[in-house]
């Protein structure tokens, strides 16, 4: 009966990689005992936004085997690599930027990798914005202090389940860091390489906004698997964003999705949305992946000055599940990147269609 239940299961596909789970080498576990079949399936990233989509077709082929009464389902997630991981132990670095600043970029940067931490990943986030260091505090830990291992390596501080480092952890609380160029290039190059992350599956780093020297710093020397680029949908963060877009291709970092943040806002009184800055405007950058139009809502705001991310203190939110959707559809995105490279380099066995 195990080959018959093998075989339903490949007539399951992958939706977003178009090839069956069997062949994929998704089921890592298939048992069928006194009519009571279980499969263990291991998806690609733990933040699957499509595990719901997986389950149901799972369930259905194997219930119509003959002799299959009832099934139960369990996911693992095995994150695969990016080709070249840009440090020992962390599969996939990747950037968040903004052209305009004040558009977010720190919200959804906090947000994104407490999402993905929830889902359980394992997840780094580093807080890149030197002139604007917000993370600290948007993690609830502004007064946290950083400290180093035996080997002398920055120890990320984890608060929300993430392993996170900020200058502001570094300088006193108030005090600006005056950062010239090439120092900035070495403290940079210090935080990506001289951490002790440990095991990640993402480290999030959060960017200045703009197009200035810790992005240039940061795409000639660590291998990411790509950016994410926030914007608020007006032409005047639009103009900026198409820059950093520009940028980062001139740099040969792929672009993995656009997010459109304060895109609209419902009156919590009347329940009326107004499209204050022009919502869907976003989609005049070009053809990359919307992941996600989240709200203007003041729990947002709030939420970041209590440190807490949005997406733990109040998930149910317009907000906070239009970042998890954005959290979900990114890795599915670095997911699908990573498993074609993977299948490119078998040239006997698959090719993804
Ligand atoms: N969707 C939202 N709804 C309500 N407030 C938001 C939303 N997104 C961000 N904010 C608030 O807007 C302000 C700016 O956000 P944030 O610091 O994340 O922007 P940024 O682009 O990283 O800014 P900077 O360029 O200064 O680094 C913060 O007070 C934040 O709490």
């Amino acid at each position: 009966m195990r080959d018959a239940v093998m075989s339903a299961l490949s007539t399951v596909n992958d939706p977003e990689l178009h090839r069956d789970l069997v062949s994929l080498g998704m089921i890592e576990r298939a048992e069928v005992e006194g009519g009571h079949a279980r499969i263990k399936v291991n998806l690609t990233t733990p933040a699957c936004p499509l595990k719901g989509q997986i389950e149901r077709e799972v369930r259905e082929a194997v219930l119509n085997v003959p002799g299959v009464e009832a099934v139960s389902v369990e996911f693992g997630a095995t994150v695969r690599p990016a080709a070249q991981p840009a440090l020992p132990g962390v599969k996939h670095v990747v950037l968040v930027g903004s052209g305009k600043g004040g558009v977010g970029k720190s919200s959804v940067a906090v947000n994104l990798a407490a999402s993905l931490a929830a889902d359980g990943a394992r997840v780094g986030l580093l807080d890149a914005d030197v002139y604007g260091p917000s993370v600290a505090h948007m993690m609830g830990q502004g007064a946290a202090k950083v400290t180093a291992n035996a080997e002398r390596k920055m120890l990320p501080i984890e608060a929300h389940g993430v392993r996170f480092l900020s200058m502001a952890n570094l300088s006193p609380a108030g005090q600006a860091l005056v950062w010239r160029g090439p120092m900035l290039h070495s403290a940079i190059g210090q935080f990506v390489k001289d951490a002790a992350w440990g095991q990640l599956d993402y480290l999030v780093v959060d960017l200045p906004p703009g197009t200035g020297d810790v992005q240039l710093s940061l795409t000639q020397n660590v291998q990411v698997t790509g950016a994410v680029i926030v914007t608020t949908p007006q032409d005047v963060a639009l103009i900026d964003a198409a820059r950093a877009i520009d940028m980062f291709r001139k740099a040969s970092v792929p672009v993995l999705g656009v997010v459109e943040n304060m895109s609209y806002f419902v009156a919590p009184d009347t329940g009326h949305t107004y499209d204050i800055f022009g919502r869907g405007g976003s989609r005049k950058l070009g053809d990359y992946p919307l992941l996600g139009e989240v709200p203007l809502e003041t729990g947002v705001r709030e939420d970041a000055d209590q440190g807490r991310p949005a997406v733990l203190a109040h998930p149910d939110s317009a907000a906070a599940v239009a970042l998890r959707g954005v959290a979900r559809t990114l890795a599915g995105q670095i997911s699908v990147r990573a498993m074609h490279q993977d299948l490119a380099s078998l040239p006997d066995q698959l090719t993804v269609v």
